[in-house]
């Protein structure tokens, strides 16, 4: 793929806004692929004044951790006009997305689906005709530089709820496609903009779909629906789950499934496809996400045509934790005869809990992992790790459990904490189990929901729970938890996770909510960094690295150390032929220095 990033007049919700786009396109062009495959994207950056990188999310990035796209910490951001390659292996089917990971380049619009089929020859699971494939988002109209800005102020000014909720890059503010079914919502009118025009799903009846759904929002999760089909869930973030029939989805940010349905249902009628917002308290009048499914041969107007469908699906209450908690049991691993679903192993080799608080320093509000708000050097991790660059690194190890004494329950006694690059390091081959511990918020009797995301690895979601973990009394599945690349923690509760550090590389942790993680809420997992070997030219030049590398010459050709335009497929060793000459060179000098003595 050749791709160009820029910004571009758009109208995502058919308010003119600045969006983030690809190729002239919003949302990105989706990629399809077969597992097994290599991915090459010459990501070219036309925004005229800041970098860019793009994370392929769920990809596990295999022996190539530095096309991870995590700016700071796998690679430095592409600077404006520059060209990077991306080289990586799809190894596994399923359904993923990529999107910016730089500042909060993914709430601008730089996002977009990729979907892995099996390899050739190679079946799934389950059976299904054909398939569709949905990318849920958010959309405010502030743009988010001054989102950006608005989180690092004092005083300190929240983005607030999302003025849309997009389907396909596609929503409508101040209007409704279902106005005539929501208490103080209007119909929106015939004459919508073409970019904002919902974008219709057309099915052929009598057939099996899949259906292909991420969640890419910035901030609002969501429950899903197809007005009078029942879903089967059959995958979740990449990874086959035990089928089981759904009327609704909740998908938080950072999420994808599969599910199945049957296209059996009266074909002359249109049926609502909806996203609600959920877990945080939607506005007033609701602004749910809609569009139809359509029956071909009968081809609507998705704003003319959508009173004709069938009721509009009743959202739960927004604060329905339970039922929440009660859709994510119901996720477990497939048991299969014919498939190799991995196994976690039966114990860890060491626990981490990671507390989540919200903290006030100084009136700046922050979010922070035992203690510490994570804010990333200027240098990248794996560079500085890779070279052992102390200086590019925080000399604090940050803290593997949190106080006896703190109470989950109510606002920090004291809400002020540190802020640097909390880096876990793991040795190769042992297993990390981390609790996702939530607490009380700055304000009494309130806690979130934040959807977590691990890089370069999936995980075994072994439990979640209410309060604070215990080891002695918290129950943990290990007989068929689900794998997955991220995981809910619901308010004032926990989330458990298993994981084996068999993927060298250095991976961020963190709440998949953008403005959260800008303001501090992740750590970073480095992992057998002695393991990586080859690094190719163009990823590390930024920083301290791109002195080291300069000093070493032991990369890129190019003199100025600058992002090179290609780096080869499959990556370049960081061994350059400078590096090379100078082995020769040493060798040489230890010959005669053995000659004359
Ligand atoms: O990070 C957040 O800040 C606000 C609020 O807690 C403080 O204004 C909010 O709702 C968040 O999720």
């Amino acid at each position: 793929y050749d791709w160009n990033v820029e910004y571009m007049y758009w109208k995502p919700d058919c308010v003119e806004s600045l969006v983030m786009g690809i190729n002239g396109k919003f949302p990105g062009p989706t990629i399809t692929a077969k597992a097994g495959d290599t991915i090459l994207v010459k990501l070219t950056n036309k925004l005229h004044t800041e970098g860019v990188v793009i994370h392929w999310h769920g990809i596990r990035q295999l022996e190539t951790p530095w096309a991870d796209g995590t700016a700071a910490i796998s690679q430095c951001a592409i600077n404006p006009g520059d060209t990077f390659l991306y080289n990586f292996t799809v190894d596994k089917a399923g359904t993923y997305f990529y999107h910016g990971h730089y500042g909060m380049q993914r709430s601008a619009g730089l996002y977009g689906s990729l979907n892995v089929d099996v390899a050739d020859g190679a079946k799934e699971p389950f059976a299904y005709d054909d398939e569709i494939t949905i990318l849920l988002s958010d959309w405010w109209h502030q743009s988010v530089h001054k989102q950006e800005v608005g989180l690092s102020s004092k005083p300190f000014r929240w983005i607030g709820e999302p003025q849309s909720i997009l389907i396909n890059g596609k929503g409508q503010f101040g209007c409704s496609l279902g106005g005539e079914f929501i208490n103080g919502s209007t119909k929106c009118s015939q004459d919508i903009d073409e970019q904002c025009q919902p974008e219709v799903f057309s099915i052929q009846p009598k057939k099996k779909y899949r259906v292909r759904i991420a969640s890419t929002t910035s901030l609002a999760s969501l429950n899903f629906s197809i007005g009078n089909h029942t879903m089967t869930l059959v995958e979740a973030d990449g990874n086959y789950v035990q089928q089981v029939e759904v009327d609704s989805l909740n998908i938080y940010s950072g999420d994808t499934y599969s599910v199945l349905i049957e296209t059996n249902q009266y074909p002359s009628t249109n049926y609502w496809i909806s996203a609600y917002q959920i877990a945080r308290k939607p506005p007033h009048p609701l602004r749910p996400g809609l569009t139809i499914l359509n029956y071909k041969p009968k081809a609507p107007n998705p704003v003319l045509d959508a009173p004709s469908s069938s009721p509009l699906p009743t959202p739960p209450l927004w604060n329905d934790f339970t039922g929440g908690k009660s859709f994510a049991s119901k996720i477990l691993a497939l048991q299969s005869d014919q498939l190799t679903i991995p196994k976690p192993p039966t114990s860890f080799d060491r626990r981490i809990v990671l507390l989540n608080t919200q903290n006030n320093n100084s009136g700046y509000i922050r979010w922070s992992i035992n203690n510490v708000s994570l804010v990333l050097p200027t240098t990248p991790l794996l560079g500085s790790l890779k070279y052992g660059l102390l200086n590019g690194l925080d000399s604090e190890k940050p803290a593997e459990d949190f106080p006896a004494n703190y109470d989950v329950m109510k606002p920090p006694v004291n809400p002020n904490s540190n802020s640097g690059g909390s880096v876990y390091k793991f040795d190769y081959g042992i297993t990390i189990d981390v609790i996702i511990q939530n607490a009380n918020v700055l304000e009494p009797h309130t806690s979130e929901v934040h959807p977590w995301h691990l890089h370069g690895h999936d995980f075994w979601v072994l439990g979640y729970g209410e309060g604070r973990f215990s080891s002695e009394s918290s129950n943990l599945n290990l007989k068929n938890p689900p794998l997955r690349n991220n995981v809910v923690l619901f308010p004032h509760g926990w989330t458990a996770i298993r994981f084996v550090t068999d993927n060298p590389g250095v991976w961020p942790f963190h709440c998949h909510i953008e403005p959260h993680l800008h303001m501090g809420m992740g750590v970073v997992f480095a992992e057998a960094v002695n393991r990586i070997k080859t690094v190719p030219s163009g990823v590390l030049e930024c920083g301290l690295t791109a002195k080291t590398i300069l000093a070493d010459s032991i990369t890129s050709p190019d003199p100025l150390g600058a992002p090179s335009p290609s780096p080869s497929p499959g990556g370049v060793s960081s061994l350059g032929p400078m590096g090379a000459v100078n082995l020769i060179f040493i060798y040489l000098f230890v010959l005669c220095w053995l000659y004359v003595c």
